[in-house]
């Protein structure tokens, strides 16, 4: 190497340049840049260019570009530097070099390099014009004994910075000699140069220094199927690490004009550790960590990283948020010439999302669906703030960190595992951690709170479900797919919504409980599903609740004429009570069963405290009858006290097919009490033959109610085949009563109040007017025992044919509630078309005043007939509904399937970036329970198990339910 000043730079000329990110990218068939002549080498270069033709007509010779005018790594030109130094013999075989003088570019063989690159180009020109494939190959072949021979170091003429178009121009001048891999190397000597592109999973460019991963063990897709191994390209490359011999680093990267790869030759690099890791595709990775040769490399790409796709992207974009203080990705480019076939839009998330999301419809000639996209959810009101942040404030635990906090409430975390995905798929409640958690596990633990990180797109299905979303790439299981995001809403505002059937995009915040895996009651309940408790404690003024909708079984048939249901109260388990709880005036022996005969006739007097509770205490074993004069109302109602240890049984009587098996942990107390209400609603033929849906049995009403943290067990005792869980009711006759919808509400002032209830669901038995008790098989009552509890019973049913008889035929509503102050209470009615369990944490006022509310007109002021005749929908003000239908994220296009791939979780994750006032924020986050394959239609059960308005179901699975909401 001689001592030479270095060379001017030159910008690309020409009208055939386009200009790259930092330098002039000289394109095949383009006119090459032409320069002044030089004196130095002009007259060599020129005869030998004459002879091949590559002089121009103005007899100048050809030159590379010269990219990087703002180049810092060159010496100012005013003080040229020595040459570059090999480093010593020994050095210099092993391809090490020392490197420790400014590069300098060696203009002669730049010269000699340009005039083999013009001919290469020529040719190319040329085959490329005579339609040849693959041009650039047949000329590097044609080419090969041009080529020096390989070497370590910079290739004599080129510069860190110079551009190439292809890898065929690498090759030709021998800056990366092998043109279809991306590891230039020799048997087992250190490799001479790679090419970072960008594609693989487990490269990460960080521009002074990056991450690569090796060769072998993937598709065609770059996916990892297996290990990789030391052999060939991996096996130089730790060569290089062991030798410190450098490698010439080209990265590619996209023109943003032609879309064609550009391939910056970045100067010399070395491996500064090979190891064998296990990927991101879980098989082992040659990985090697690359750190700049400091004065002889530059980073082309970094400012872009348009190299970088997936992961690397993302984190990419992560970091340079981090470092610009810049919470959300920066906004992309949103690219405008759509490429796939059917393609609508190109992003429908306008730049928000970190990926793309094209809307794609090859079917027919439907527009795109119009959508204002948010990222995150919006509080579309003041009051839907405030019960957010109640709901937040709730968590008397709650600490910043996520791992804390689910330590605090003994959940099983972490949550996520190094991939990102779900430990368990069955997780409902899920805390993150936020950018001020320092630790390496908290890092891992952002992934809904660090957005899509998948390549998502919308479609038309064509398959009467409209739109729908799928992936490009495949989806591991647990890994985060999108959350659903949308205007917040109070349940109130979405209950008038809902009214006028504008309810297709609305997601009840609790409604994931039904979208989970559900699991029998009789699992351990270290089977059950992982779920962290939800806020029953609110501020005071407060009112938060958590909704889920619940379908009932619909029971079998019944006569019109046919009356009272029967329940029955049987306490079930032996345990002596504290003293102190004992009420010598009125108690039950645990054990003992309490049988409720209420008899019924249409009227609107509904007395809330009609059962003989003396009878109770003084006829046991006898089944307690209304009083003559209770016998002209709708709806018998009674209040009992009930004794009883540690556990109590309701069931169904005469023929019970559920039973409520509560099994308290704690006593009950002489305040706390137990409402039953009943009540019956007449349906037409036509309604009870459509009921072509199975409903959601109260086992797992119990069950769900259970895992939002009432722990309640059931047991089933007698099924009756309309009921399965499955199937479909038998259809009544035109004068049928088609089913019997049971209110409960069980106040109890326990702090672990346990307790298991469930719809008798036995209608047509036990609602024969006049019916004999004695047909109540098995109940009793015992006089002797403790007095521990008191029970409210309220046999509510509505009159024949009043709106909410004609409304209520088919559907439950179920309510568990807990006051902050005194009482939970948990309650199920008939709320017309909506069933639904709602978990509610209000003041006692409020539990009265919502049990008045629920009851309707015939509410009595005590509440105590909340279910006769209510047959408005949801009218609590509960907790939170996001409104996806005109604002909204993706999330708003996942479809149902009855047999899905998707489930849900509420996910607590840091209000950073979001609309949330607090710093703490409730999100729905969509999460893949199983593996799915690239562009499989992603879908979650909606969770409406009971017949609704009549939409058909139309996911095509074989498990199909027929029907949704
Ligand atoms: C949250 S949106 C899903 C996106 C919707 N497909 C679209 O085109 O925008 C819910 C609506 O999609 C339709 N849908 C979803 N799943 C369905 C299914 N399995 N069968 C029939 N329609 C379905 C229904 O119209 C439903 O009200």
């Amino acid at each position: 190497m001689e001592d030479q000043p270095p060379a001017k730079r030159q910008a690309g000329l020409g009208s055939g340049y386009s200009r790259a990110s930092g330098g002039t990218v000289v394109l095949p068939g383009s006119p090459l840049p032409e320069r002044a002549p030089q004196e130095n080498s002009r007259d060599k270069v020129s005869s030998q260019a004459q002879e091949l033709g590559l002089v121009t007509s103005n007899n100048r010779e050809l030159h590379l570009a010269m990219p990087f005018e703002d180049q810092q790594i060159y010496p100012p030109e005013a003080n040229p530097a020595p040459a570059l130094v090999m480093g010593t013999p020994a050095e210099a075989d092993s391809g090490a070099g020392t490197y420790n003088q400014p590069f300098v570019r060696d203009q002669t063989a730049q010269a000699e390099l340009m005039e083999r690159l013009s001919v290469f180009r020529k040719r190319v020109k040329s085959l490329a014009a005579a339609n040849k494939a693959k041009p650039d190959m047949v000329v590097n072949k044609q080419m090969k004994h041009l080529l020096p021979p390989r070497s370590h170091g910079h290739v004599p003429g080129t510069a860190p910075g110079d551009v190439f178009y292809g890898k065929g121009e690498l090759a030709i001048t021998g800056v990366h000699s092998n043109i279809s891999g991306g590891i230039d190397c020799l048997g087992s000597m250190p490799a001479y140069a790679i090419v970072l592109s960008g594609g693989y999973k487990d490269d990460d460019d960080f521009g002074k220094n990056f991450q690569y991963s090796g060769m072998g063990g993937r598709d065609a897709d770059g996916n990892l199927y297996k290990d990789q191994e030391w052999t060939r390209g991996n096996l130089c490359l730790r060569a290089n690490a062991e030798s410190k011999a450098p490698v010439r680093v080209i990265r590619a990267k996209l023109d943003p004009e032609t879309k064609k790869p550009v391939h910056t030759y970045d100067g010399l690099w070395r491996v500064k550790k090979a190891e064998h890791v296990a990927g991101i595709d879980k098989y082992l990775v040659c990985r090697f960590e690359m750190e700049a040769v400091e004065g002889h490399s530059t980073v082309s790409a970094a400012v872009t990283y348009r190299c970088l796709k997936g992961t690397l992207q993302k984190k990419r974009l992560a970091s340079d948020n981090a470092a610009d203080d810049k919470p959300v990705p920066k906004k992309r480019k949103v690219p405008t010439n759509a490429k796939r076939q059917g393609m609508l839009m190109a992003d429908i998330s306008g730049g928000l999302e970190p990926h793309p999301i094209p809307v794609i419809n090859d079917r027919d000639s439907t527009g795109p669906p119009q959508i204002t996209y948010t990222r995150h959810s919006q509080f579309g009101s003041k009051e839907a703030v405030s019960i957010h942040a109640a709901a937040l404030e709730a968590f008397t635990t709650r600490q910043s960190c996520g791992r804390k906090m689910s330590k605090a409430l003994g959940l099983d975390a972490p949550f996520y595992n190094g991939a990102g995905c779900l430990r368990h798929i069955e997780y409902s409640g899920i805390y993150e951690c936020g950018e001020s958690c320092k630790a390496k596990a908290c890092k891992v633990n952002r992934v809904v709170s660090n957005g899509i990180n998948l390549p998502l797109e919308v479609f038309n299905t064509g398959a009467k479900r409209g739109w729908g979303l799928r992936c490009q790439s495949d989806i591991r299981l647990g890994a985060f797919i999108c959350e659903y995001a949308g205007v917040i809403l109070t349940d109130a505002v979405a209950g008038k919504l809902q009214q006028q059937g504008q309810d297709a995009f609305l997601f009840n915040m609790d409604h994931f409980l039904l979208c989970h895996k559900k699991i029998s009651p009789e699992d351990p309940p270290e089977d059950r599903l992982k779920l962290p408790p939800l806020p029953f404690k609110t501020p005071a003024g407060a009112s938060s609740s958590i909704t889920v909708d619940i379908p009932v079984a619909i029971p079998e048939a019944v006569p019109e004429q046919a009356a009272e249901p029967a329940i029955s109260l049987k306490a079930s388990a032996a345990a002596p009570q504290p003293q102190q709880d004992a009420n010598p005036s009125a108690h039950v022996e645990a054990g003992a069963a309490i049988c409720c005969d209420l008899e019924t006739s249409a009227s609107d007097t509904v007395p809330s405290e009609g059962v003989d509770t003396e009878g109770l205490k003084s006829k046991p074993e006898a089944c307690i009858k209304p009083s003559a004069a209770e016998q002209t109302r709708p709806a018998g109602s009674g209040v009992l006290d009930v004794a009883t240890s540690d556990a109590l049984r309701l069931s169904a009587c005469p023929k019970p097919a559920w039973k409520l098996q509560p099994s308290l942990t704690s006593p009950l107390h002489r305040q706390d009490s137990v409402r039953l209400e009943t009540a019956k609603a007449e349906a037409s033929h036509a309604s009870a033959a459509s009921l072509d849906r199975p409903a959601l049995l109260p086992a797992e009403v119990a069950d769900q109610a259970h895992h939002i943290g009432l722990p309640l067990s059931l047991q089933q005792d007698h099924l009756p085949p309309a009921q399965s869980r499955r199937g479909s009711p038998e259809p009544s006759s035109a004068s049928m009563e088609t089913e019997s919808n049971i209110k409960i509400r069980i106040g109890m002032d326990v702090d672990s109040p346990q307790l298991a209830i469930c719809n008798s669901g036995t209608a047509a038995p036990a609602a024969t007017p006049g019916m004999d008790r004695s047909s109540c098989d098995g109940c009793h009552i015992h006089k002797d025992g403790p007095a521990t509890s008191s029970m409210d019973i309220d046999l509510g049913q509505p009159a024949a044919g009043s709106a909410a008889a004609a409304d209520a035929h088919s559907h439950e509503r179920y309510e568990a509630s807990k006051s902050p102050g005194s009482a939970d209470a948990l309650a199920a009615d008939s709320n017309g078309r909506q069933t639904e369990m709602s978990l509610a944490a209000v003041d006692g006022s409020a539990v009265a005043a919502a049990a008045a509310d629920t009851s309707g007109s015939a509410g009595s002021p005590d509440g105590s007939n909340a279910l006769a005749a209510d047959a408005s929908p949801h009218k609590d003000e509960g907790f939170l509904v996001v409104d996806a239908r005109t604002t909204g994220n993706v999330g708003r296009f996942l479809n149902h399937k009855c047999e899905p791939n998707c489930s849900l979780a509420i996910v607590q994750t840091p209000g950073e970036g979001t609309a949330c006032s607090s710093s703490m924020c409730y999100r729905i986050g969509i999460f893949a329970h199983t593996y799915i394959p690239a562009m499989q239609e992603l879908t979650y059960d909606y969770g409406y198990e009971v017949q609704g308005r009549g939409m058909t179901c139309h996911c095509g699975t074989k498990g199909c339910r027929k029907s949704l909401l």
